[in-house]
């Protein structure tokens, strides 16, 4: 059985992959991880789904891996790549399903896979993984005359904006027209902002209520748009693909990996 590491238990994404692991025999919980001021510390992460599991909730890391296989992380970028040390030092493979990172700590990640092996995509589910091999391909054949626009709503608890995979989204419409997105996203318009620039990226964000996460890409030419839209209705979606990323890291040594490597779709 493959022994799973799970971090911010307490979280939304949390509890999805707590119950996740529960209902699949192929898998153990090792360990439960959360913020040392959690209250859930000291717990059985079970409690919650009134089982008795014999893991109680913890906030150290290293002793969380000792043994395991993986550890799964849907936190923040900050404990995120606390954990993606502790793994490092462990030789213990790692699913990151956090967004929000800078740059630099994306640079990080990638460093580290050359040590571990690391799944990283801030959308595990197989939609969305589609959705980024179809966006490259619209930009691509519609790269003149076509306006892009990535559109996001989520629920009012999310704190990143754009949603990573507004932004991964953008990446594959950019790489469609080959462009980079640094250069042409456009991530705000307010007060007199002129004509749209031909060959730029827009990005509109939308908070509210429980919206699981509905991404839509416009390429908007005249007389016509054509919209590709996804919508998550189930945080079970994200964790059952992260836990197959984890069953996937299981014979890998080093690498970084994204969900098109898991599920075997194209890498164009
Ligand atoms: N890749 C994908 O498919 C998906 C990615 N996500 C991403 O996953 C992340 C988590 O989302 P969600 O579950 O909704 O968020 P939540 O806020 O519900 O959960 C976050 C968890 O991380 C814990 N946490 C926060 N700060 C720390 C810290 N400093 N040290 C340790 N633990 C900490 C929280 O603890 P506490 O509650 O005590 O603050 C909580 O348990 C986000 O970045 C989100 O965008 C979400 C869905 C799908
Ligand atoms: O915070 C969320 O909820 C989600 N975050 C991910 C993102 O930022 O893209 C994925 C999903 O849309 C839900």
């Amino acid at each position: 059985m493959l022994k799973v590491v799970i971090a911010g238990v307490s979280g939304r994404m949390g509890h999805a992959l707590l119950e996740g692991v529960f209902s699949d025999n192929s898998l153990q919980l090792h360990a439960a991880l959360d913020r040392p001021e959690s209250a859930m510390i000291g717990r059985d992460a079970g409690e919650q789904f009134g089982k008795q599991t014999g893991v109680k909730i913890s906030a150290d890391v290293v002793a969380a891996l000792q043994g395991a296989d993986v550890l799964v992380d849907f936190t923040r970028p900050e404990p995120s790549m606390q954990y993606l040390q502790a793994c490092q030092a462990a030789k213990v493979s790692l699913v990151i399903g956090t967004t929000g990172f800078s740059d630099a700590e994306k640079a990080t990640i990638a460093q580290a896979a050359q040590e571990i092996s690391i799944v990283f995509a801030p959308n595990m589910s197989v939609g969305v993984t589609l959705l980024i091999n179809l966006v490259e391909q619209a930009a691509r054949v519609l790269n003149q005359g076509y306006d892009i626009e990535v559109v996001e709503m989520h629920h009012r608890h999310k704190v990143d904006a754009p949603s990573g995979t507004a932004l991964r989204l953008g990446e594959a419409a950019a790489k469609g027209i080959e462009k980079s997105l640094n250069e042409c996203a456009v991530y705000a318009r307010e007060g007199v902002t002129g004509e749209r620039e031909a060959g730029t990226i827009g990005f509109a964000t939308m908070r509210g209520g429980d919206v699981v996460g509905d991404h839509t890409v416009v390429l908007a030419g005249i007389g016509e748009r054509v919209e590709l839209t996804h919508k998550a209705s189930s945080r079970a979606t994200f964790a059952q693909g992260a836990l197959r990323a984890a069953k996937f890291l299981a014979d890998k040594p080093q690498g970084l990996f994204d969900m098109r490597d898991v599920l075997g779709f194209d890498k164009t």
